[in-house]
């Protein structure tokens, strides 16, 4: 590799595997070498990608280089070697490897050597010892198969703004199952084409995450198909962003024929645009979040037959559309249990007052809550000679994409049959207009205008008296956690049952 990276005047490399195979052979420049787009072998947290690098340098005395360093630590390289070339002869080796999570922070260790014959390392069990240590290091949260998010925000917008969509963002991941390893939320002026921000910053961030044994990348901003494609090749990662978020948690959530349509569809519409050159660009993209996605085998698929599919799905949304509106034509309320659905932003305390409802105490004792089905959070009210059956729904957000509406109003699907629907607003949160609003947009969209709304402002407890003056006269406010205002909510909610 010497003598031919002399003779072309560019520095040479290969990637070998863990049996020795030389997998990639590279031809750089004069001062630097560009690692293949290796994100097809992705090994997961704690484990390293199996391929180690050697190359040459063939200006010497540099040692290993930062993008060297880079290199090892977002691609999870066994180890990065550099030879000096000196008159076409192998001279000093630099051997870079990776560290377990360590108290002083180190992310790598680089060793010297004299000459090749001076390396000493049996590489095997040493590459081997050391994933065992990082697995170790991140303990049974590695052996579940959990995901380990690093959550990345990047907007020109003022810093309480930045943090609150933060906030949210971490809600979702969290309501998807993954744990939340690192946020970091930054200010920039413009969006980069090609990576989002800035390529020193989003490296540093990876860098971090990966060291932390993230698994995933989850960027609050949408990511064109460039970016998701640049990033995923430069890290090993998976990379998503709000939306796929989102639609992996509708598609956790929906029950229904129409719900789970509703969903494939949104993942396919997201998709198209993505299927875009080689194999490898597909299962990267594979439906975000523990394959919950339209999954790999399905993304082996041709944009024709992406689009075929979702053509004969919208064909079958229309069909649902057609019987269900008949179905709620002949519906008929009288003699039927009472049923409330909970609405509200995410976050605004619809399942703690579920919770606390059911909780029977906080009523006398001819309004005795009993659950009459925990899993599907459906609670069974006896009092006043009526029962009532109270749902709790997924939570609401701003900013839903356009693509993506149809799909969570499916998942809502259960509100077409409420009797009455209680919007729960959140007081503490910054901007509870705007939730309220929010929620309020969505209900409208849905046509069910027809179905009376009780809104109820919760979490008292936690704002300034002050605040609550200023409520209309007439509004309903409790805190679902101290169990503050909820005979009052009752009787609100009884009087619209005696029709
Ligand atoms: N201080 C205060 N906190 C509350 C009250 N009600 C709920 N919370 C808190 O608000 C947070 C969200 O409550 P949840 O009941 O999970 O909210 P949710 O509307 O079901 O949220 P999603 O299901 O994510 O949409 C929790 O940390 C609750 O403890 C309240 O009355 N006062
Ligand atoms: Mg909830």
């Amino acid at each position: 590799m010497a003598q031919i990276s002399q003779d072309v005047g560019r520095e040479i490399g290969i990637l070998v595997d863990r049996k020795g195979i030389v997998r990639y052979v590279l031809c750089g420049e004069r001062d630097s070498i560009l690692i293949p787009d290796l994100s097809a072998q992705r090994r997961g947290p704690g484990r390293l990608k199996g391929l180690r690098c050697i190359h040459t340098h063939l200006r010497i005395g540099k040692g290993l280089d930062s993008e060297d360093l880079t290199d090892l630590a977002l691609l999870r390289l066994d180890s990065m070697v550099a030879i000096d070339v000196e008159n076409g002869l192998p001279s000093k080796i630099h051997l870079a490897h990776l560290l377990p999570p360590n108290q002083e922070g180190k992310k790598w260790e680089i060793h010297e050597f004299r000459d090749v014959q001076s390396i000493k390392i049996p590489f095997a069990s040493f590459i081997k010892s050391l994933e065992d240590e990082m697995q170790h290091a991140f303990g049974g949260k590695i052996l579940d198969g959990g995901e380990r998010a690093i959550l990345v925000h990047a907007s020109p917008y003022p810093r309480n703004i930045r943090e609150r969509s933060m906030r949210e963002l971490e809600l979702l991941a969290r309501s998807a199952g993954v744990e939340v390893v690192d946020m970091v939320h930054q200010r920039i002026r413009k969006y980069h084409p090609g990576h989002l921000i800035g390529l020193g910053k989003l490296r540093q961030i990876l860098i971090d995450g990966l060291y932390l044994g993230a698994t995933l990348v989850i960027f609050d901003q949408n990511l064109t198909p460039v970016q998701v494609n640049k990033i995923s090749e430069m890290v090993d990662l998976k990379v998503i962003d709000r939306t796929q978020l989102i639609l992996d948690i509708f598609a956790k959530r929906a029950r229904s024929r129409e719900g789970k349509i509703q969903v494939e569809l949104a993942q396919l519409k997201y998709l198209l645009p993505r299927l875009v050159g080689k194999g490898t660009a597909m299962s990267r993209l594979s439906g975000g979040i523990g394959g919950r996605g339209p999954g790999e085998k399905k993304l082996e698929i041709d944009r024709r037959r992406v689009k075929q599919r979702i053509n004969s799905l919208e064909k079958d949304l229309e069909k649902i559309a057609k019987r269900r509106l008949e179905r709620r034509k002949r519906r008929l309320r009288s003699g039927k249990v009472f049923k409330v659905s909970l609405v509200g932003y995410t976050n605004a305390g619809k399942s703690t007052l579920l919770n606390t409802l059911t909780g029977a105490n906080v009523l006398s004792e001819d309004k005795v809550f009993a659950t009459l089905d925990p899993k599907s959070s459906r609670f069974f009210i006896r009092g006043l000679g009526q029962d009532i059956v109270i749902s709790d729904t997924v939570g609401f957000i701003r900013d839903m994409p356009e693509g993506l509406k149809a799909a969570f109003k499916s998942t809502l699907e259960e509100l077409e049959d409420a009797d009455l629907i209680l919007h729960v607003v959140d007081l503490t949160s910054p901007d509870w207009q705007g939730d309220k609003e929010a929620v309020e947009e969505i209900l409208r969209e849905m046509a069910i205008d027809d179905i009376p709304v009780l809104t109820c402002y919760n979490k008292i407890d936690a704002v300034e008296d002050e605040d609550i003056r200023r409520l209309p006269k007439d509004a309903v406010t409790i805190s679902a956690k101290k169990g503050y205002g909820l005979e009052e909510l009752i009787n609100r909610i009884f009087p619209s049952t005696q029709n």
